[in-house]
Protein backbone atom coordinates (compact mmCIF):
# COMPACT_ATOMS: atom_id res chain seq x y z
CA UNK A 1 0.00 0.00 0.00
CA UNK A 2 1.32 3.20 -0.91
CA UNK A 3 1.07 6.41 0.85
CA UNK A 4 -2.15 7.70 -0.96
CA UNK A 5 -3.92 4.30 -0.08
CA UNK A 6 -3.32 4.38 3.65
CA UNK A 7 -4.45 7.88 3.67
CA UNK A 8 -7.65 7.38 1.54
CA UNK A 9 -8.19 4.35 3.50
CA UNK A 10 -8.18 6.03 6.78
CA UNK A 11 -10.19 9.34 5.51
CA UNK A 12 -12.74 6.84 4.30
CA UNK A 13 -13.42 5.46 7.76
CA UNK A 14 -13.29 8.58 9.04
CA UNK A 15 -16.28 9.61 6.37
CA UNK A 16 -18.39 5.64 7.54
CA UNK A 17 -18.40 7.77 10.98
CA UNK A 18 -19.26 10.88 10.44
CA UNK A 19 -21.71 10.83 7.66
CA UNK A 20 -22.79 14.40 8.40
CA UNK A 21 -19.25 15.28 7.73
CA UNK A 22 -19.47 14.24 3.79
CA UNK A 23 -19.22 16.72 1.47
CA UNK A 24 -16.05 18.33 3.59
CA UNK A 25 -12.41 18.34 3.23
CA UNK A 26 -10.70 16.96 6.37
CA UNK A 27 -6.95 17.59 7.41
CA UNK A 28 -4.73 14.77 9.07
CA UNK A 29 -1.42 14.69 10.91
CA UNK A 30 1.36 11.92 10.76
CA UNK A 31 -0.43 9.93 12.49
CA UNK A 32 -3.86 9.80 10.48
CA UNK A 33 -5.61 11.77 13.29
CA UNK A 34 -8.14 14.64 11.86
CA UNK A 35 -6.26 17.86 13.05
CA UNK A 36 -8.85 20.13 11.17
CA UNK A 37 -11.79 20.01 9.09
CA UNK A 38 -11.91 21.94 5.78
CA UNK A 39 -14.54 23.79 4.49
CA UNK A 40 -14.81 23.09 0.65
CA UNK A 41 -14.40 26.48 -0.49
CA UNK A 42 -15.53 26.79 -3.78
CA UNK A 43 -14.93 29.67 -6.69
CA UNK A 44 -16.91 27.78 -9.97
CA UNK A 45 -15.28 28.99 -13.26
CA UNK A 46 -17.33 28.85 -16.49
CA UNK A 47 -16.33 29.43 -20.42
CA UNK A 48 -18.80 30.51 -23.39
CA UNK A 49 -17.82 30.14 -26.49
CA UNK A 50 -20.69 31.69 -27.75
CA UNK A 51 -22.01 28.94 -29.95
CA UNK A 52 -25.15 28.64 -30.85
CA UNK A 53 -25.32 25.31 -29.93
CA UNK A 54 -24.98 25.57 -26.07
CA UNK A 55 -28.90 24.42 -24.98
CA UNK A 56 -28.81 27.21 -22.30
CA UNK A 57 -27.49 30.31 -21.49
CA UNK A 58 -23.89 30.36 -19.35
CA UNK A 59 -25.81 32.20 -16.26
CA UNK A 60 -28.24 29.27 -16.14
CA UNK A 61 -25.71 26.62 -16.92
CA UNK A 62 -23.91 28.51 -13.93
CA UNK A 63 -26.68 28.76 -11.28
CA UNK A 64 -26.89 24.91 -11.89
CA UNK A 65 -23.88 24.46 -11.25
CA UNK A 66 -23.62 26.32 -8.08
CA UNK A 67 -26.33 24.15 -6.56
CA UNK A 68 -24.70 20.98 -7.75
CA UNK A 69 -22.01 22.20 -5.83
CA UNK A 70 -24.20 23.06 -2.94
CA UNK A 71 -25.57 19.56 -2.97
CA UNK A 72 -22.01 18.24 -2.68
CA UNK A 73 -21.44 20.27 0.64
CA UNK A 74 -19.02 23.01 -1.03
CA UNK A 75 -19.60 26.29 0.16
CA UNK A 76 -20.01 28.55 -3.20
CA UNK A 77 -17.50 31.90 -3.08
CA UNK A 78 -17.83 32.99 -6.53
CA UNK A 79 -18.45 32.42 -9.85
CA UNK A 80 -16.42 33.20 -13.27
CA UNK A 81 -17.17 33.41 -16.75
CA UNK A 82 -14.65 33.92 -19.61
CA UNK A 83 -15.28 34.21 -22.61
CA UNK A 84 -13.40 32.49 -25.15
CA UNK A 85 -13.97 31.14 -28.70
CA UNK A 86 -12.10 28.14 -28.27
CA UNK A 87 -11.13 25.55 -25.35
CA UNK A 88 -7.46 25.97 -24.46
CA UNK A 89 -5.87 22.53 -24.72
CA UNK A 90 -3.40 23.57 -21.85
CA UNK A 91 -5.71 25.25 -19.67
CA UNK A 92 -8.95 24.76 -20.80
CA UNK A 93 -9.87 28.38 -19.49
CA UNK A 94 -6.18 30.23 -21.33
CA UNK A 95 -2.86 30.59 -18.72
CA UNK A 96 -3.98 34.30 -18.19
CA UNK A 97 -7.01 33.75 -17.20
CA UNK A 98 -6.19 30.84 -14.72
CA UNK A 99 -3.46 33.16 -13.19
CA UNK A 100 -6.46 35.32 -12.31
CA UNK A 101 -8.63 32.67 -10.67
CA UNK A 102 -5.08 31.83 -8.79
CA UNK A 103 -5.33 35.42 -7.28
CA UNK A 104 -9.00 35.16 -6.88
CA UNK A 105 -8.76 32.34 -4.74
CA UNK A 106 -5.91 33.73 -2.25
CA UNK A 107 -8.34 36.76 -1.54
CA UNK A 108 -11.13 34.96 -1.24
CA UNK A 109 -9.55 31.78 0.69
CA UNK A 110 -10.79 29.16 -1.79
CA UNK A 111 -9.40 25.82 -1.66
CA UNK A 112 -11.36 23.80 -4.76
CA UNK A 113 -12.14 25.63 -8.08
CA UNK A 114 -15.02 23.59 -10.34
CA UNK A 115 -15.15 23.70 -13.65
CA UNK A 116 -18.69 23.78 -15.47
CA UNK A 117 -17.08 21.39 -17.98
CA UNK A 118 -15.57 18.36 -18.70
CA UNK A 119 -11.66 18.69 -17.91
CA UNK A 120 -8.85 16.06 -19.51
CA UNK A 121 -6.46 15.04 -17.12
CA UNK A 122 -3.75 17.63 -18.52
CA UNK A 123 -5.88 20.14 -17.94
CA UNK A 124 -6.71 19.14 -14.29
CA UNK A 125 -2.44 18.35 -13.76
CA UNK A 126 -1.85 21.75 -15.52
CA UNK A 127 -4.47 24.21 -13.39
CA UNK A 128 -4.07 22.71 -10.03
CA UNK A 129 -0.05 23.36 -10.37
CA UNK A 130 -0.64 26.89 -11.29
CA UNK A 131 -3.44 27.49 -9.25
CA UNK A 132 -2.29 25.53 -6.46
CA UNK A 133 -5.59 24.35 -4.81
CA UNK A 134 -7.77 21.79 -6.03
CA UNK A 135 -9.47 21.42 -9.31
CA UNK A 136 -12.39 19.49 -10.69
CA UNK A 137 -14.91 19.71 -13.25
CA UNK A 138 -18.80 19.28 -13.37
CA UNK A 139 -18.39 15.31 -14.18
CA UNK A 140 -16.25 15.05 -10.97
CA UNK A 141 -19.03 16.75 -9.08
CA UNK A 142 -22.25 15.14 -10.21
CA UNK A 143 -20.31 11.58 -9.78
CA UNK A 144 -19.16 12.75 -6.12
CA UNK A 145 -23.09 13.20 -5.33
CA UNK A 146 -24.28 10.45 -6.68
CA UNK A 147 -21.57 8.55 -4.86
CA UNK A 148 -22.60 10.27 -1.51
CA UNK A 149 -26.48 9.60 -2.61
CA UNK A 150 -26.32 5.87 -3.92
CA UNK A 151 -27.89 3.15 -1.60
CA UNK A 152 -28.42 0.03 -3.22
CA UNK A 153 -25.49 -2.49 -4.10
CA UNK A 154 -26.35 -1.44 -8.11
CA UNK A 155 -26.99 1.74 -7.48
CA UNK A 156 -23.69 1.86 -5.73
CA UNK A 157 -21.68 -0.21 -8.57
CA UNK A 158 -23.29 2.04 -11.59
CA UNK A 159 -21.54 4.94 -9.17
CA UNK A 160 -18.20 3.61 -8.65
CA UNK A 161 -18.34 1.89 -12.59
CA UNK A 162 -18.83 5.37 -14.02
CA UNK A 163 -16.04 6.91 -11.73
CA UNK A 164 -13.62 4.20 -12.75
CA UNK A 165 -14.59 4.75 -16.44
CA UNK A 166 -14.21 8.54 -15.98
CA UNK A 167 -10.73 8.00 -14.01
CA UNK A 168 -9.30 5.81 -16.74
CA UNK A 169 -8.06 7.92 -19.50
CA UNK A 170 -7.08 10.94 -16.43
CA UNK A 171 -5.06 9.08 -14.43
CA UNK A 172 -1.98 11.53 -14.23
CA UNK A 173 -4.17 14.63 -13.56
CA UNK A 174 -6.14 12.83 -10.68
CA UNK A 175 -3.49 10.97 -9.42
CA UNK A 176 -2.02 14.89 -8.57
CA UNK A 177 -5.42 15.82 -7.33
CA UNK A 178 -5.91 13.36 -5.00
CA UNK A 179 -2.63 13.43 -3.38
CA UNK A 180 -2.85 17.06 -2.41
CA UNK A 181 -6.68 16.78 -1.54
CA UNK A 182 -6.61 13.42 0.76
CA UNK A 183 -10.33 14.03 1.08
CA UNK A 184 -13.22 16.06 -0.09
CA UNK A 185 -15.21 15.85 -3.35
CA UNK A 186 -14.30 14.30 -5.93
CA UNK A 187 -11.75 11.86 -4.17
CA UNK A 188 -15.31 9.71 -2.55
CA UNK A 189 -16.62 6.28 -3.76
CA UNK A 190 -20.05 5.45 -2.71
CA UNK A 191 -19.84 3.32 0.07
CA UNK A 192 -17.71 5.26 1.28
CA UNK A 193 -15.55 3.33 -0.66
CA UNK A 194 -11.49 4.32 -1.54
CA UNK A 195 -11.33 4.99 -5.47
CA UNK A 196 -8.58 3.10 -7.23
CA UNK A 197 -5.74 5.12 -8.39
CA UNK A 198 -4.32 2.28 -9.77
CA UNK A 199 -4.45 1.76 -14.03
CA UNK A 200 -4.38 -2.54 -13.45
CA UNK A 201 -6.38 -2.41 -10.48
CA UNK A 202 -9.22 0.07 -12.11
CA UNK A 203 -9.29 -2.11 -15.24
CA UNK A 204 -9.91 -5.67 -13.31
CA UNK A 205 -12.44 -3.92 -10.66
CA UNK A 206 -14.23 -2.18 -13.50
CA UNK A 207 -14.67 -5.64 -15.06
CA UNK A 208 -15.55 -6.99 -11.73
CA UNK A 209 -18.50 -4.60 -11.71
CA UNK A 210 -19.55 -5.57 -15.37
CA UNK A 211 -19.87 -9.08 -13.95
CA UNK A 212 -21.82 -8.06 -10.77
CA UNK A 213 -24.27 -5.84 -12.75
CA UNK A 214 -24.67 -8.60 -15.43
CA UNK A 215 -25.81 -10.91 -12.31
CA UNK A 216 -28.17 -8.40 -11.00
CA UNK A 217 -29.79 -7.90 -14.38
CA UNK A 218 -30.28 -11.25 -15.49
CA UNK A 219 -32.40 -11.14 -12.01
CA UNK A 220 -34.37 -8.38 -13.24
CA UNK A 221 -34.98 -9.27 -16.08
CA UNK A 222 -36.20 -12.58 -14.66
CA UNK A 223 -38.95 -10.17 -12.52
CA UNK A 224 -39.78 -8.37 -15.65
CA UNK A 225 -40.87 -11.18 -17.74
CA UNK A 226 -42.53 -12.59 -14.76
CA UNK A 227 -44.79 -8.67 -14.72
CA UNK A 228 -44.55 -8.80 -18.20
CA UNK A 229 -47.12 -12.39 -17.97
CA UNK A 230 -49.06 -11.22 -15.24
CA UNK A 231 -49.52 -8.18 -18.22
CA UNK A 232 -50.12 -5.26 -15.57
CA UNK A 233 -49.06 -2.11 -17.74
CA UNK A 234 -46.03 -0.25 -16.35
CA UNK A 235 -45.79 3.36 -16.63
CA UNK A 236 -42.33 5.35 -15.78
CA UNK A 237 -41.76 8.52 -14.43
CA UNK A 238 -39.25 10.72 -15.94
CA UNK A 239 -37.67 14.13 -15.95
CA UNK A 240 -34.80 16.54 -14.75
CA UNK A 241 -33.74 16.70 -11.49
CA UNK A 242 -35.87 17.80 -8.57
CA UNK A 243 -38.74 18.01 -10.92
CA UNK A 244 -41.07 16.45 -8.49
CA UNK A 245 -41.25 12.51 -10.15
CA UNK A 246 -40.97 11.36 -6.80
CA UNK A 247 -43.21 13.63 -4.40
CA UNK A 248 -46.16 12.54 -7.77
CA UNK A 249 -45.53 8.83 -7.02
CA UNK A 250 -46.24 9.30 -3.55
CA UNK A 251 -49.15 11.05 -4.80
CA UNK A 252 -50.55 8.96 -6.40
CA UNK A 253 -49.93 6.04 -4.25
CA UNK A 254 -51.77 7.72 -1.81
CA UNK A 255 -54.84 8.18 -4.13
CA UNK A 256 -54.86 4.26 -5.48
CA UNK A 257 -56.23 3.26 -2.21
CA UNK A 258 -53.88 0.61 -1.94
CA UNK A 259 -52.03 0.74 1.77
CA UNK A 260 -48.48 1.53 1.37
CA UNK A 261 -47.60 4.57 3.67
CA UNK A 262 -44.56 2.44 4.51
CA UNK A 263 -43.13 2.57 0.98
CA UNK A 264 -43.50 6.05 0.31
CA UNK A 265 -40.61 6.71 -1.71
CA UNK A 266 -38.10 9.49 -0.63
CA UNK A 267 -38.32 13.61 -1.68
CA UNK A 268 -35.99 15.98 -1.06
CA UNK A 269 -35.22 19.68 -2.46
CA UNK A 270 -31.94 18.70 -3.78
CA UNK A 271 -30.46 17.57 -7.07
CA UNK A 272 -30.37 13.77 -7.01
CA UNK A 273 -32.57 12.67 -4.58
CA UNK A 274 -33.49 9.87 -6.35
CA UNK A 275 -30.97 7.05 -7.43
CA UNK A 276 -33.01 3.66 -7.32
CA UNK A 277 -35.55 3.26 -9.50
CA UNK A 278 -38.36 2.19 -7.66
CA UNK A 279 -41.78 0.49 -8.61
CA UNK A 280 -45.14 0.27 -7.02
CA UNK A 281 -48.47 -1.04 -8.05
CA UNK A 282 -51.06 1.49 -8.49
CA UNK A 283 -54.96 0.90 -8.75
CA UNK A 284 -57.46 3.36 -10.56
CA UNK A 285 -61.26 4.23 -8.76
CA UNK A 286 -62.26 1.67 -11.83
CA UNK A 287 -60.15 -1.17 -10.63
CA UNK A 288 -57.49 -1.46 -13.64
CA UNK A 289 -54.02 -1.81 -12.15
CA UNK A 290 -50.99 -0.46 -13.32
CA UNK A 291 -46.83 -0.69 -12.31
CA UNK A 292 -45.77 2.97 -11.76
CA UNK A 293 -41.91 3.32 -11.68
CA UNK A 294 -39.89 6.15 -9.98
CA UNK A 295 -36.53 6.93 -11.65
CA UNK A 296 -33.35 8.84 -11.67
CA UNK A 297 -33.11 12.36 -13.00
CA UNK A 298 -31.05 14.09 -15.37
CA UNK A 299 -29.74 16.95 -15.54
CA UNK A 300 -27.71 19.07 -18.46
CA UNK A 301 -24.18 17.68 -19.20
CA UNK A 302 -25.34 14.24 -17.62
CA UNK A 303 -21.97 12.32 -17.41
CA UNK A 304 -21.70 10.19 -20.30
CA UNK A 305 -19.65 7.03 -18.25
CA UNK A 306 -23.11 7.62 -15.59
CA UNK A 307 -25.57 7.20 -18.58
CA UNK A 308 -23.24 4.11 -19.79
CA UNK A 309 -23.48 2.61 -16.12
CA UNK A 310 -27.39 3.43 -15.69
CA UNK A 311 -28.09 2.26 -18.88
CA UNK A 312 -29.56 -1.39 -17.35
CA UNK A 313 -31.89 -0.04 -14.32
CA UNK A 314 -32.85 2.47 -17.14
CA UNK A 315 -33.99 -0.49 -19.04
CA UNK A 316 -37.24 -0.39 -17.36
CA UNK A 317 -38.07 2.64 -19.08
CA UNK A 318 -37.14 1.29 -22.17
CA UNK A 319 -40.43 -1.48 -21.96
CA UNK A 320 -43.03 0.93 -20.19
CA UNK A 321 -46.11 1.40 -21.82
CA UNK A 322 -46.24 5.16 -21.23
CA UNK A 323 -43.84 7.50 -20.40
CA UNK A 324 -44.95 10.29 -17.24
CA UNK A 325 -42.13 13.10 -18.23
CA UNK A 326 -42.43 15.74 -15.02
CA UNK A 327 -41.63 19.07 -15.41
CA UNK A 328 -40.72 22.09 -13.34
CA UNK A 329 -42.82 25.04 -14.49
CA UNK A 330 -41.41 27.08 -12.13
CA UNK A 331 -37.81 26.21 -13.83
CA UNK A 332 -37.28 29.56 -16.09
CA UNK A 333 -35.51 27.07 -17.95
CA UNK A 334 -37.85 24.32 -18.73
CA UNK A 335 -37.22 24.31 -21.98
CA UNK A 336 -33.87 23.25 -21.98
CA UNK A 337 -34.83 20.89 -19.05
CA UNK A 338 -37.12 18.90 -21.26
CA UNK A 339 -34.53 18.78 -24.33
CA UNK A 340 -32.45 16.99 -21.73
CA UNK A 341 -34.31 14.61 -20.89
CA UNK A 342 -35.07 13.58 -24.37
CA UNK A 343 -31.56 13.49 -24.96
CA UNK A 344 -30.78 11.58 -22.76
CA UNK A 345 -34.14 9.24 -23.30
CA UNK A 346 -32.84 9.00 -26.61
CA UNK A 347 -29.37 8.06 -25.75
CA UNK A 348 -31.27 5.18 -23.94
CA UNK A 349 -32.83 4.55 -26.79
CA UNK A 350 -35.99 5.21 -25.36
CA UNK A 351 -37.95 6.80 -28.69
CA UNK A 352 -41.07 7.51 -29.53
CA UNK A 353 -43.02 6.23 -26.32
CA UNK A 354 -45.84 7.72 -25.26
CA UNK A 355 -45.65 10.81 -23.54
CA UNK A 356 -47.73 12.56 -21.09
CA UNK A 357 -45.93 15.79 -20.50
CA UNK A 358 -46.32 17.03 -16.57
CA UNK A 359 -46.08 20.49 -16.04
CA UNK A 360 -45.54 20.52 -12.53
CA UNK A 361 -45.36 22.67 -9.28
CA UNK A 362 -48.14 24.99 -11.06
CA UNK A 363 -49.16 25.99 -7.05
CA UNK A 364 -45.91 28.09 -7.35
CA UNK A 365 -45.83 29.24 -10.60
CA UNK A 366 -46.89 32.70 -11.21
CA UNK A 367 -45.02 34.54 -13.77
CA UNK A 368 -44.96 32.38 -16.75
CA UNK A 369 -47.86 30.11 -16.66
CA UNK A 370 -48.70 31.84 -20.28
CA UNK A 371 -45.48 30.09 -21.70
CA UNK A 372 -45.96 26.51 -20.30
CA UNK A 373 -47.20 24.87 -23.69
CA UNK A 374 -50.55 23.20 -23.83
CA UNK A 375 -51.89 20.70 -26.04
CA UNK A 376 -53.42 17.13 -26.32
CA UNK A 377 -50.83 14.97 -24.07
CA UNK A 378 -49.60 17.63 -21.99
CA UNK A 379 -51.19 18.55 -18.35
CA UNK A 380 -50.71 20.98 -15.57
CA UNK A 381 -50.93 19.96 -12.04
CA UNK A 382 -49.15 20.25 -8.50
CA UNK A 383 -48.29 17.50 -6.97
CA UNK A 384 -47.60 18.59 -3.64
CA UNK A 385 -51.25 20.37 -3.62
CA UNK A 386 -53.16 17.95 -5.28
CA UNK A 387 -54.07 20.03 -8.11
CA UNK A 388 -54.73 18.19 -11.53
CA UNK A 389 -54.00 14.91 -10.52
CA UNK A 390 -57.56 13.11 -11.12
CA UNK A 391 -56.82 14.96 -14.88
CA UNK A 392 -54.03 13.24 -14.87
CA UNK A 393 -55.33 9.84 -13.62
CA UNK A 394 -58.10 10.09 -16.36
CA UNK A 395 -55.55 11.03 -19.07
CA UNK A 396 -53.44 7.42 -17.55
CA UNK A 397 -56.67 5.46 -17.71
CA UNK A 398 -57.65 6.34 -21.14
CA UNK A 399 -54.00 6.05 -22.43
CA UNK A 400 -53.38 2.68 -20.75
CA UNK A 401 -56.91 0.48 -21.03
CA UNK A 402 -59.06 2.57 -23.36
CA UNK A 403 -58.15 0.68 -26.34
CA UNK A 404 -58.28 -2.38 -25.17
CA UNK A 405 -61.01 -4.84 -26.14
CA UNK A 406 -62.43 -7.95 -24.49
CA UNK A 407 -62.60 -10.60 -27.20
CA UNK A 408 -63.53 -14.62 -27.57
CA UNK A 409 -61.52 -15.85 -30.12
CA UNK A 410 -61.40 -19.27 -31.57
CA UNK A 411 -58.26 -20.62 -33.01
CA UNK A 412 -57.85 -23.61 -35.62
CA UNK A 413 -55.28 -26.03 -33.58
CA UNK A 414 -52.93 -25.58 -36.54
CA UNK A 415 -52.73 -21.58 -34.89
CA UNK A 416 -50.84 -22.75 -31.66
CA UNK A 417 -48.43 -20.30 -32.29
CA UNK A 418 -50.83 -17.43 -31.86
CA UNK A 419 -52.97 -19.40 -28.96
CA UNK A 420 -49.07 -19.15 -27.20
CA UNK A 421 -48.45 -15.69 -27.32
CA UNK A 422 -52.12 -14.68 -26.77
CA UNK A 423 -51.37 -16.48 -23.17
CA UNK A 424 -48.01 -15.31 -22.55
CA UNK A 425 -48.60 -11.62 -23.60
CA UNK A 426 -52.62 -11.29 -22.34
CA UNK A 427 -54.30 -11.35 -19.42
CA UNK A 428 -55.90 -14.70 -20.71
CA UNK A 429 -59.43 -15.08 -18.36
CA UNK A 430 -60.23 -18.28 -19.79
CA UNK A 431 -59.18 -20.99 -22.41
CA UNK A 432 -61.43 -23.83 -23.57
CA UNK A 433 -60.18 -26.93 -25.95
CA UNK A 434 -63.34 -27.63 -28.66
CA UNK A 435 -63.23 -29.89 -31.53
CA UNK A 436 -62.80 -26.87 -34.04
CA UNK A 437 -60.34 -24.90 -32.02
CA UNK A 438 -59.11 -23.45 -28.84
CA UNK A 439 -61.16 -20.95 -27.44
CA UNK A 440 -59.57 -18.25 -26.05
CA UNK A 441 -61.36 -15.32 -23.64
CA UNK A 442 -59.11 -12.27 -23.09
CA UNK A 443 -58.30 -8.69 -23.67
CA UNK A 444 -56.26 -6.99 -26.43
CA UNK A 445 -55.00 -3.83 -27.84
CA UNK A 446 -55.66 -2.35 -31.27
CA UNK A 447 -52.83 -4.01 -32.66
CA UNK A 448 -53.67 -7.73 -31.60
CA UNK A 449 -56.95 -6.55 -32.37
CA UNK A 450 -56.73 -6.22 -35.97
CA UNK A 451 -54.34 -9.04 -36.69
CA UNK A 452 -56.65 -11.70 -35.05
CA UNK A 453 -60.23 -10.23 -35.03
CA UNK A 454 -60.89 -12.85 -38.02
CA UNK A 455 -60.74 -15.37 -35.29
CA UNK A 456 -63.81 -13.63 -33.25
CA UNK A 457 -66.51 -15.21 -32.44
CA UNK A 458 -69.99 -14.04 -30.85
CA UNK A 459 -71.60 -15.44 -27.90
CA UNK A 460 -74.05 -17.19 -29.81
CA UNK A 461 -71.52 -19.04 -31.41
CA UNK A 462 -69.60 -19.94 -28.38
CA UNK A 463 -72.26 -21.34 -27.11
CA UNK A 464 -73.13 -23.79 -29.97
N1 LIG B 1 -44.40 23.94 -4.79
C1 LIG B 1 -44.31 22.69 -5.19
N2 LIG B 1 -43.21 21.97 -4.89
C2 LIG B 1 -43.15 20.69 -5.33
C3 LIG B 1 -44.20 20.09 -6.09
N3 LIG B 1 -43.83 18.83 -6.39
C4 LIG B 1 -42.61 18.64 -5.82
N4 LIG B 1 -42.20 19.75 -5.17
C5 LIG B 1 -40.93 19.93 -4.44
O1 LIG B 1 -39.84 19.80 -5.33
C6 LIG B 1 -38.74 19.18 -4.66
C7 LIG B 1 -38.25 17.97 -5.43
O2 LIG B 1 -39.22 16.98 -5.41
P1 LIG B 1 -38.90 15.44 -5.70
O3 LIG B 1 -40.21 14.73 -5.76
O4 LIG B 1 -37.87 14.91 -4.78
O5 LIG B 1 -38.28 15.60 -7.16
P2 LIG B 1 -37.69 14.44 -8.11
O6 LIG B 1 -38.09 14.77 -9.50
O7 LIG B 1 -38.06 13.10 -7.60
O8 LIG B 1 -36.13 14.74 -7.95
P3 LIG B 1 -34.87 13.73 -8.11
O9 LIG B 1 -35.19 12.48 -7.40
O10 LIG B 1 -33.78 14.51 -7.52
O11 LIG B 1 -34.70 13.54 -9.58
C8 LIG B 1 -39.23 18.84 -3.26
O12 LIG B 1 -38.83 19.87 -2.37
C9 LIG B 1 -40.74 18.82 -3.41
O13 LIG B 1 -41.41 19.15 -2.22
C10 LIG B 1 -45.35 20.90 -6.39
O14 LIG B 1 -46.32 20.49 -7.01
N5 LIG B 1 -45.33 22.18 -5.92
MG1 LIG C 1 -36.93 11.61 -6.93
Amino acid sequence: MDKIDVFLEFSSIIYGIERDKVGEGMQFNENNEIINVIEQRAILVGLSTGTRDEITTIENSMEELKELAKAAGAVVLDMVVQNRPRVDAAYYIGKGKAEEIKIFCRALDANLVIFNDELSGAQIRNLEELMEVTVIDRTTLILDIFAQRAQSKEGKLQVELAQLRYRLPRLIGLGNSLSRTGAGIGTRGPGEKKLELDRRHILDRISDIRHQLEEIRKNRETQRTKRRKSEIPVVALVGYTNAGKSTLMNKLMSISGVQQEEKEVYVEDMLFATLDTAHRKMVLPSKEEFILIDTVGFVSKLPHSLVEAFKATLEEVQEANLLLHVVDATNEDFEMQIKVTEKVLNELGVKDKPTILIFNKIDKQEDQSALIPRGENIVHLSALKDIGIDILMQMIKDKLFSNMKKVSLLLPYSKGDIVSYLCDKTKVVKTEYREDGVLVETTVGPADYNKYRQYQVNKAEMAE
